[in-house]
């Protein structure tokens, strides 16, 4: 879950605004161009009320008497001018600021998403990927707009409505003060407003984040709620969300409305005001008719920009918003990170692989109290495979990610031919070493760039070729030569146009292509009918034979690819040996390879089921048992 106290949330909105430096400084001058373009706009419009007090004062007033129009015809050029001006400027404005705005938008984009790549697995645990995706699109988007829109309205109303100020007190003395006047319960207005607003905005952000979230899970899972008839309850779930969504957003509306009725209506009384204050003046000859209709154009224009303050002051604090939403994931520090000062990898032990050592390792996940692993020791030596077996939920499948350094042991440590796998830089870790995981996750590309994912990019087209050919043919994944377009067949969405074991075979042979020099593979067979699963082993023996290997084994036959067993209980390695040795000494081990016979004889799918270990009676070998491991 995202953090309870969001990252900012203690910060002004000028100090967690100013955090974007970085991302917009380059484009800086351009869209300081592009105010000083709205403000040019802006100016224009006040210029006009100037135009007009000079034409009612002075040619107007002569024309009514001697009809001579003649000296009204440079003020008219005037103000067309001014108008031509005030389009040119917006216009200008809108080419200066259109290019940066999307290059910061999409320069932050990128930066986000390389971090999301680099911070570690156990941040995606914790973060739900529909807080993420709102994130990276949509506040992104609502940034942009703000850069290029709203952030240049808000300093050019400011200033206008600042100018427009001066230019009343210059023209109508008592009647600007009366304006000026109106300003105080529209600064009080606002700065209330802007503290109740920036919670609801950041509320509807998260509130959007989360209905995200809903969608992708439900879209996800979309077979599984089909399936058990459920669409109907994670509709109403999502209806539920929608809902609070949709009171939060009247919230917020209600909110900005009572802005937006004072805004109207501060500058609209001061001006009815004005205006009998302004009679008196006139009649009293203390200003001309041409000022006070000076005064009341001057006004008119900068209405506007008064009335849009409850607009980009709303913009504004979504777009703060946005940044501390930004900033809580790319401050997320990776603790996972490279070393300052990483060592080369050393010599692989054999030329059939690294030497692999667990050193006394403890792991605990971060949200659980007690160590899930502790004091776990336990070598792979160069060119060995070595199955790790245990019951469901012994950790066997968190041992297996300390070794790419997808998670860091919390003592002891994870030494690849003698070096500590956090002395490493991670690129040359996971090099290293390829994972083929229990759940095959599968991109939306072609067979081929999934097959290739973890091979050397610099290698020639034809060696890719031949390493996907051969991957292929030892994961008996010939069925992707019989796709539509053969291996540069798209796969759709995570590989769901293909059967559980058809992607398991190509998970499996992208982790072969790489030819690494430890290979891990989480219960690699498990999705594949005893036909393809022995055709699979019997090539599968020859990569393994060439490598270091771990093999979470769920299955008795996966157990026999295997040199060694290694028995995980109770968080710790408690017997390593040859499945005979095993079997002889070990009451746990046979109690598992009795289960997992028991298993595979009912379902044809070798699985743990979450039960209470019991000892054997009198902890005997069950007949037979020897033979069934007779190949280790
Ligand atoms: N990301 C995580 N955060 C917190 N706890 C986790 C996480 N992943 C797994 N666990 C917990 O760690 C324990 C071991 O899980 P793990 O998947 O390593 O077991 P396993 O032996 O591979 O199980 P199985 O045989 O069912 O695949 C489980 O109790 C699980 O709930």
């Amino acid at each position: 879950m995202p953090p309870d106290t969001p990252v900012g949330a203690d910060l002004s909105t000028l100090a967690s605004i100013r955090r974007l430096y970085p991302y917009v400084r380059t484009a800086l001058p351009r869209l300081v161009a592009g105010m000083l373009s709205a403000l040019g706009a802006s100016l224009s419009a006040l210029a006009i009320p100037r135009v007009l007090e000079h034409v009612v004062d002075g040619p107007l007033t002569d024309a009514v008497g001697t009809r001579d129009f003649s000296a009204l015809v440079l003020p008219v050029l005037l103000v067309l001018l001014l108008g031509i001006a005030e389009a040119a400027f917006i216009l200008l404005r809108r080419t200066l600021v259109m290019f940066p705005g999307t290059r910061v938008e999409s320069g932050m984009r990128m930066e986000l998403f390389r971090h999301l790549q680099d911070l570690p697995v156990a941040f995606h645990d914790r973060w739900p990927g529909g807080q993420l995706l709102s994130r990276i699109v949509g506040d992104l988007g609502l940034l942009r707009r703000w850069l290029v829109f709203g952030a240049l309205q808000l300093v050019v109303s400011f200033i206008t409505i600042v100018v427009g100020i001066a230019i009343l007190l210059t023209t109508a003395g008592w009647l600007g003060l009366i304006y000026l006047a109106g300003a105080i319960p529209v600064t009080v207005i606002a700065f209330r407003f802007s503290r109740r607003f920036r919670v609801v905005a950041r509320q509807s952000q998260d509130q959007l984040g989360d209905l995200a979230n809903t969608v992708e899970e439900s879209v996800h899972g979309i077979r599984v709620l089909k399936a058990f008839g459920r669409g109907r309850d994670a509709l109403q779930s999502f209806t539920g969300q929608a809902e609070r969504l949709r009171e939060t957003e009247i919230k917020k509306a209600t909110t900005q409305s009572t802005v937006i009725v004072a805004l109207h209506l501060i500058p609209e009384t001061t001006l009815a005001l004005a205006l009998i204050a302004g009679t008196f003046l006139v009649v009293d000859g203390q200003i001309t008719v041409g000022a006070l209709a000076a005064f009341f154009a001057t006004a008119a224009v900068m209405n506007g920009p008064v009335v849009d303050l409850g607009m980009t002051l709303s913009m504004t604090l979504h777009a703060r918003t946005a940044v501390d939403r930004y900033f809580e994931v790319i401050e997320t520090p990776n603790e996972l990170g490279d070393p300052a000062d990483p060592v080369p990898p050393a010599e692989p032990a054999s030329e059939h692989g690294s030497h692999v050592r667990l050193r006394d390792v403890e792991f605990r996940y971060s949200d659980a109290e007690t160590p899930l692993l502790q004091h776990v020791d336990l070598e792979l030596p160069a060119g060995t495979t070595t199955a790790l077996v245990g019951l469901t939920g012994s950790g066997k499948s968190t041992l297996a990610m300390l070794v790419p350094r997808l998670f860091d042991v919390t003592d002891g440590a994870v030494e690849i031919d003698g070096v500590d796998v956090r002395r490493l830089r991670r690129a040359d870790v996971r090099q290293g070493v390829a994972v083929a995981f229990e759940d095959p996750t599968l991109f939306s590309a072609s067979v081929r760039e999934n097959v290739l994912l973890g091979v050397d990019d610099s290698l020639s087209a034809e060696e890719k070729d031949a390493i996907v050919t051969e991957a292929l043919d030892v994961a008996q994944a010939q069925f992707a030569h019989d796709l539509p377009d053969g291996i540069e067949t798209r796969i759709g969405e995570e590989g769901l146009s293909l059967s559980g074991g058809q992607r398991q075979r190509l998970a499996l042979a992208r982790a072969i292509a790489s030819h690494p020099r430890v290979l891990v593979l989480d219960d690699p067979l498990s999705a594949l009918d005893v036909a393809t699963e022995e055709a699979v082993s019997a090539r599968l023996r020859e990569v393994l034979a060439g490598t270091t290997s771990l093999v979470i084994a769920h299955r008795p036959s996966t157990v026999a690819l295997a040199d060694r067993v290694a028995v995980l209980q109770n968080g710790r390695v408690t017997a390593v040996g040859t499945h005979s040795e095993l079997l002889a000494t070990d009451p746990h081990y046979r109690y598992i390879i009795t289960t997992l016979e028991e298993d595979a004889a009912e379902h044809g799918v070798g699985h743990f089921e979450d039960q209470e270990y019991q000892e054997p009676e009198n902890g005997e070998v069950p007949e037979d048992l020897e033979d069934r491991g007779a190949r280790l």
